[in-house]
């Protein structure tokens, strides 16, 4: 059975209670003039606040800075340069926010503005501070509305693309359902409009991806294409959330019942149950210091073993880091996992310049050099 045609096994209704994190990309919340498209912030705002009295938590992750902020300073359209796009979100976020507070409280829910940097979810004490920001606001009923602080973000974007951040933010708040919404009917077998192209509406795992053509090409502001999308529902669907890309024309019929018809969206399931959010941030926030190449026997025994990664395995190390680094394990064929390194970067030198010498290892080797409690597995992509 392929991805395509296994509908059946999609859940007909969000699960009861649901924490729900909903993603908008720019296309989404802009007009062809390049204004902000208010009777899609209204349309989505009475959804969400239905949403919330039904019984679900609602995160909204925001994309539209840049889009809402390119007229107000005479810019024809989205600029290459940084310090153009940081200027642009800054004027476009105020009104964004502003925007989405208006029509949230006609629906008699309260906006609370979020706006993160990659520190945010990149160093573990800042991710703390911030999972308890958002567990504050879900507690007391208010609407989080996240982008990323783009004015102060040192590269385009540092956290990537807002559908990379909104899993990030499932990770954080524990979602139970990913939703992003964006100008196409979720992902197709390749790029809508190729001859032959179809609508997939049911993904039970990464190995069904393998015939799908997803590209990178986004719209004029957009950014990341559908492969940014695949990639976010891979994330949080190997942490326990479901994912579902859909047209945000479709969102009344999605989100506006109790069921969600089978004809709309592609829902991705969950791979993993949810993870320890310390995993997840070692995964997929954490910035690796290094990396610790490994042979195809120590590959196997870290992915299918679930064992610690001991020295005899490791082959090689990239980076100058110092033990307690989170690193990247690298196997012959691919990115593995990230873990909490126990050596120094020229500890594990050493060993192995001795080892190539015929001489035993310099010093005392009996520790994992990433114990398997410090060790986060990363999910294979559809080019793996
Ligand atoms: N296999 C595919 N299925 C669906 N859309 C695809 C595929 N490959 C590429 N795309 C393109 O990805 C676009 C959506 O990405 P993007 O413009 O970044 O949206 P957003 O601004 O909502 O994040 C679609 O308009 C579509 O043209
Ligand atoms: N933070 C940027 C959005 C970056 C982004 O990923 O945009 P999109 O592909 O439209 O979700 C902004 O608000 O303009």
């Amino acid at each position: 059975m392929s991805a395509a045609d296994a509908v059946g096994l999609r859940p007909d209704a969000l699960p009861e209670g649901a924490r729900v994190v909903l993603k908008v990309g720019s296309s989404s919340l802009t007009r062809p003039d390049g204004g902000l498209d208010l009777n899609r912030i209204d349309i989505i705002s009475g959804l969400l606040a239905g949403m919330r009295r039904r019984g679900h938590d609602v995160v909204l992750v925001s994309s539209g800075a840049v889009a809402a902020g390119l007229v107000p300073l005479g810019l024809e359209s989205r600029p290459g340069e940084l310090r153009l796009l940081q200027a642009a979100a800054s004027v476009g976020q105020g009104r964004l926010v502003s925007r989405w507070q208006t029509a949230l409280s006609a629906y008699g829910a309260v906006t609370a503005q979020v706006l993160l940097t990659a520190q945010d979810v990149a160093v573990r004490s800042h991710y703390r501070t911030v999972r308890a920001t958002f567990d504050t606001l879900l507690s007391m009923g208010a609407v989080p509305v996240v982008n990323e602080n783009d004015a102060v973000a040192t590269t385009e974007f540092n956290l990537g693309d807002n559908d990379h951040l909104a899993a990030l933010v499932s990770h954080l708040v524990t979602a139970d359902v990913l939703i992003l919404f964006t100008d196409v009917d979720g992902m197709w077998t390749a790029r809508p409009g190729t001859p032959g192209a179809r609508p997939v509406r049911y993904v039970g795992g990464t190995g069904e991806l393998a015939g799908v053509r997803v590209d990178g090409d986004a719209g004029a502001l957009g950014t990341g294409g559908m492969a940014t999308k695949v990639q976010a529902a891979t994330i949080a669907c190997a942490s326990g959330t479901a994912t579902i890309i859909a047209d945000a024309d479709d969102a009344p019929r999605l989100l506006g019942g109790r069921t969600i018809p089978a004809d709309l969206g592609t829902w991705f399931a969950p791979t993993g149950p949810h993870r320890s959010s310390r995993r997840l941030w070692m995964a997929h926030a954490s910035m690796p210091e290094g990396r610790v190449l490994v042979d195809a026997g120590a590959a196997r025994a870290v992915t299918e073993g679930k064992k610690s990664l001991l020295l005899p395995g490791v082959v090689g190390v990239d980076g100058d880091f110092e033990s307690g680094s989170v690193v990247e394990i690298v196997g012959p064929q691919r990115v593995l996992a990230r873990g909490i390194c126990r050596y120094a970067a020229a500890e594990i030198e050493e060993v192995l310049e001795a080892r190539g010498r015929g001489a035993p290892a310099p010093g005392d080797h009996v520790a994992p050099v990433v114990h398997r409690d410090d060790l986060a597995e990363l999910p294979r992509t559809a080019g793996d």
